[in-house]
């Protein structure tokens, strides 16, 4: 796996995971939230996630799930990873760990650097810190970006990610500027909301390895 972890948000269907993967894509994520142009079911999630190889990894996005509705979605699509794209507590997060034993990030609307405090709460519990713009119309995938210099404080104290408005013009400066590890995009790679695009997929891998 090359040094450039790189996260394509919000697929749905074969032939752009496949793209996704040829691309250099190190992990694919579906979206499992009703209000999200990029809504999986979970029937249709599991049948996408046979087209993701082993070593490539699925991140599951979710947002404040209740219990049991996340436990069937588990079952159902077996994720490698979970995102937690809402509020969700460090407690609620240490539980499903225990439950459940798989790696866990957790997003947070970079606003400020009082989010790099609520962000230590985390640290010993989730296995990944997503930095995204705030919430806008949805929790997640809306294409905007924040401002990268808020970066210039954070001092990562476990594994992180950027997200947040990237696209391949964008994503070399956004690796140069800010160190981050792993590069989350969504919106950046649409003609329209939910429909992803071949060519900006892999426009957008290849400027991120080559950054
Ligand atoms: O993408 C969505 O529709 C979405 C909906 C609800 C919660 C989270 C969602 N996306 C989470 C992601 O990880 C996106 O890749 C991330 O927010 C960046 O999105 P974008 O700014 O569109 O690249």
């Amino acid at each position: 796996m090359p040094d450039q972890l790189i996260k394509i948000c919000g697929l749905s269907t074969p032939e752009t995971i496949n793209a996704a993967v040829e691309a250099g894509a190190s992990h694919i994520g579906f979206i499992h939230f009703e209000k999200s142009p990029r809504h999986l079911s979970l029937d249709d999630a599991a049948r996408l996630r046979r087209h993701i190889p082993s070593g490539v990894k699925l991140v599951l996005v979710t947002v404040a799930m209740q219990p049991e509705p996340l436990e069937r979605a588990i079952n159902a699509i077996k994720p490698d990873v979970l995102q937690f794209h809402g509020g969700e507590t460090a407690q609620w997060i240490k539980l499903v760990k225990q439950m459940i034993g798989i790696e866990c990030w957790k997003s947070f609307g970079l606003r400020d650097k009082d989010t790099f405090v609520e962000a230590k709460t985390f640290d010993g519990i989730a296995d990944r810190l997503l930095f995204d713009a705030p919430a806008h119309e949805l929790p997640g995938g809306n294409g905007l970006a924040f401002q990268w210099d808020l970066l210039d404080s954070w001092e990562p104290f476990m594994p992180w990610a950027l997200a947040g408005g990237l696209n391949p013009d964008n994503v070399a400066e956004a690796i140069q500027r800010t160190g981050a590890p792993l590069v989350d995009a969504s919106s950046g790679l649409e003609t329209e909301p939910g429909v992803k695009s071949i060519e900006k997929i892999e426009a957008f891998c290849k400027a991120a390895l080559a950054a």
